[in-house]
């Protein structure tokens, strides 16, 4: 009997400290609100218009890689909320503003509905579906220079599972690209370290000129996300 009631005296202490450290600790969702407060791409995206912090990811890669050049036609898969493709109307002149520049295209595909953007062409689609390829170079009425992607699928929590699902996603927005491209073209597309990405890499030097890994500066730093930009598109 005493054995018994030392141990729940224990279970009822660990019960306790551990209640205290639950309440010790802020819910996620109050850690997440005080990142976004605090996050200075979070202001600035609300500043310049952008539809989220990830715009500055794609400015970024831009900037150091100079892929959206004013006339290219890009594709952006997974594109909501919608800020990679707001980054892309400007700087492929999508609206023609910049006087005596080729005006580009945008299309941007999404499992959701996308709130319209001027100079975009946005469908709701899975690209995951038989045809999409097909579908989209008839939207575009062509190849495209750019394939982007910045999909996820939705977090598992489980950090091997997560990577594992999103390199899938990617490995298939590679083929996806392998067929859309024309000769030149760039992929840019997110993955989450975690071991398997080398396969993508081999599979990916072997169509490209160039195959770089980025982690742009808005990708946050406790993030395992990083960007695979391939250039040169060669078949
Ligand atoms: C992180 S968000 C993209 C954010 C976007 N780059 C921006 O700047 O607003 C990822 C998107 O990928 C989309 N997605 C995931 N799997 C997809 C699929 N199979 N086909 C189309 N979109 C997909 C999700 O619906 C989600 O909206």
């Amino acid at each position: 009997m005493a054995k018994s009631g030392n141990t729940s005296g224990r279970g009822q202490r660990d019960l306790r400290t551990r209640v205290k450290t639950a309440r010790g600790r802020k819910l996620s969702s109050t850690r997440w609100l005080e990142r976004q407060l605090n996050d200075p791409y979070v202001k600035r995206a609300q500043t310049d218009g952008f539809r989220g912090r990830a715009a500055y990811k794609i400015l970024e890669l831009d900037d150091k890689y100079r892929f959206l050049v004013p006339g290219a036609r890009v594709v952006d898969l997974g594109c909501a909320p919608g800020g990679w493709c707001q980054v892309a109307v400007k700087r492929v002149n999508a609206l023609g503003e910049k006087s005596g520049k080729a005006v580009g295209t945008i299309l941007g595909v999404d499992l959701q509905e996308v709130e319209p953007i001027a100079g975009c062409e946005l469908h709701q689609l899975d690209f995951l579906e038989d045809g999409a390829d097909d579908k989209v170079k008839d939207w575009l009425g062509g190849q495209a220079d750019v394939v982007m992607s910045d999909m996820a699928a939705s977090a598992s929590g489980h950090k091997q599972t997560d990577h594992l699902r999103i390199i899938a996603l990617c490995e298939a927005a590679a083929e996806f690209a392998f067929d859309v491209l024309a000769e030149g073209g760039t992929f840019v597309a997110k993955v989450l370290a975690g071991g398997t990405e080398g396969d993508l890499q081999k599979t990916l030097k072997r169509r490209f000129a160039k195959v770089a890994n980025v982690k742009p500066p808005a990708s946050r730093s406790d993030s395992s996300e990083k960007f695979v930009v391939a250039t040169g598109f060669h078949g």
